[in-house]
């Protein structure tokens, strides 16, 4: 039958009869009889299930289980038992007819075998020397009439131990079968067409819409996921870290070359030309252009002299060591923020010659290269934070001061100090937050007041202190969204999937 007649079969019947007790009592106009049998039940729970998802109809499952014959069974009910064929099988007491056991055999084969016994127990059939004879002149075979009765109805009055009793003699065998009672459900109709979800203009034309059916608005649904651009987690920790800065005051240095030259990355923070951290195993060089535009010619020179010989003063006696200019101009993909922060600082100081000093706070938050190996938590490229404030008379305390007001917005209130060693800072601090989750100290960044050989050259007036800190924003995001692997944020192991998902950062 038709999956959308029998749906239409059963509010029918439910909007006669109001409930349907058991559907195998369901009729089907035009057959005669009991309509569904238990194998047209799978259909009819695929019509319930169908009508109870739109409400118009509930209902519940229920089982019984009904019987079949098996081969001998139905040997059984046609031909009667093994002991009922041995009773008529055998002479009346009295008789001229003789049989014995062994002609009983040879007549009935293994029927006899198993008939004997339940002929003699049920007093049906006597015996006299080898001699076989009726007690009895008429008997009811029980068992085939059972047998009978199950083909008739799938199951036995006699209940339970009779049937167990059949089931035992392998002359039946059970089988589960599911039916149903239904009712009227919340939304019942006998309409089945499918509610309209758009009012058309060929509906309001025509006039269809007065007869038709529509669907009810779902004002719980979860609308469309909008197909919007979505901020990579860096970009939305970066987002917040850039508020913070604004909220302390800080102004945005321009950080869009990715390529230096070794001057500003190194020369102009005073780091030696001698320093290993120059070396190609952690400076990526550039080979073509090979050479960078020239810085200007004085400044250049007052470096140089720094570098080799310290200050005129003789407070700094320099490094002792030669200064290649050819060096100054090579290429590279800048190794830190810090490259953009001596541009900013030499910028300033020669404003400050022409318009006087003013006090100064920057930042930058920007991607940098290091040719390290990449391993779980290290890329060969990253994005780093840097603050820096000039001001007349700075000291150690102001910058502890200031790391401590900033990292605190970050929600890291918790901060220590340790000496560390950077050329171009002196004093020099490593900063180490408590991590609670980790349970441990784990360091998060690095800073320094600027060293005077720094300073002077770049012509800030002499009692102008700088100070500044830096971090990396990868490891702050790892820890927001529990990243263990830096794979999983950078490159091409991300999901897009996760980062439309991953929620906006609030410190
Ligand atoms: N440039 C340093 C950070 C730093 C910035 C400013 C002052 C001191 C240190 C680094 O790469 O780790």
């Amino acid at each position: 039958m038709d999956p959308s007649e029998l749906q239409q079969l059963v509010v029918n019947t439910l909007a006669k009869d109001s409930v349907i007790p058991d559907t195998r009592k369901l009729v089907i106009p035009g057959a005669k009889g009991q309509a569904t049998t238990a194998e047209d039940q799978n259909a009819v729970i695929s019509a319930l299930a169908s009508l109870a998802s739109r409400d118009i109809v509930s209902y519940e499952q229920h089982d019984t289980f009904t019987y079949f014959l098996t081969a001998e069974g139905a040997q059984i009910a046609r031909d009667g038992s093994h002991e009922a064929l041995v009773w008529a099988a055998v002479p009346a007491k009295g008789s001229e007819e003789v049989i014995t056991i062994k002609q009983l055999q040879d007549q009935l084969g293994q029927t006899a075998k198993i008939g004997q016994g339940k002929a003699f127990k049920n007093g049906w059939v006597g015996k006299e020397g080898d001699k076989l004879f009726k007690l009895v002149s008429t008997i009811v075979d029980t068992t085939q009439e059972e047998l009978n009765e199950v083909v008739k109805s799938g199951t036995l009055k006699g209940g339970e131990k009779a049937i167990a009793e059949l089931r035992k003699r392998k002359l039946l065998e059970q089988k589960k079968s599911l039916w149903y009672s239904v009712k009227k459900g919340s939304a019942f109709t006998t309409d089945l067409r499918k509610p309209e979800t758009d009012l058309t203009a060929e509906m309001l034309a025509t006039g269809s819409w007065k007869n038709s059916n529509f669907k009810q608005y779902n004002f719980d649904a979860d609308g469309t996921p909008t197909n919007g651009g979505a901020l990579h987690p860096l970009m939305k920790v970066r987002e917040e870290v850039k508020g913070i800065f604004f909220e302390m005051g800080f102004a945005e240095m321009p950080t869009d070359a990715f390529v230096e030259s070794c001057f500003w990355n190194f020369d102009a923070l005073y780091v030696p030309q001698q320093h290993p951290a120059r070396e190609t195993q952690d400076t990526f060089y550039v080979s073509s252009p090979a050479k960078a535009l020239s810085p200007p010619k004085d400044y250049i020179d007052r470096v140089s002299a720094y570098h080799i010989h310290g200050s005129p003063d003789g407070a700094s006696r320099g490094y002792q060591a030669p200064f290649s200019l050819d060096e100054s101009h090579r290429l590279l993909l800048r190794t830190h923020t810090t490259a953009v922060s001596s541009r900013m600082l030499y910028a300033l100081a020669q404003k400050s010659k022409k318009e006087g000093f003013k006090p100064a706070k920057l930042f930058s938050i920007d991607r940098v290269f290091r040719n390290e190996a990449v391993d779980a938590t290290h890329l060969a490229e990253f994005h780093q934070v840097e603050g820096v404030v000039a001001d007349r008379g700075l000291t150690l305390g102001d910058l502890i001061g200031f790391m401590q007001t900033f990292f605190a917005k970050m929600g890291l209130p918790n901060l220590r100090f340790k000496p560390a060693y950077n050329p171009y800072t002196e004093p020099s601090l490593e900063i180490f937050c408590w991590h609670p989750g980790l349970g441990k100290w784990v360091e998060i960044g690095n800073s320094g007041m600027f060293r005077p050989e720094m300073l002077e050259p770049m012509g800030f007036p002499p009692d102008v202190r700088v100070h500044g800190w830096g971090l990396g924003l990868e490891r702050p995001t790892m820890i927001r969204y529990g990243i263990t692997n830096i794979r999983s944020l950078v490159g091409h192991k991300v999901s897009i999937e996760g980062v439309e998902k991953s929620p906006a950062v609030r410190f």
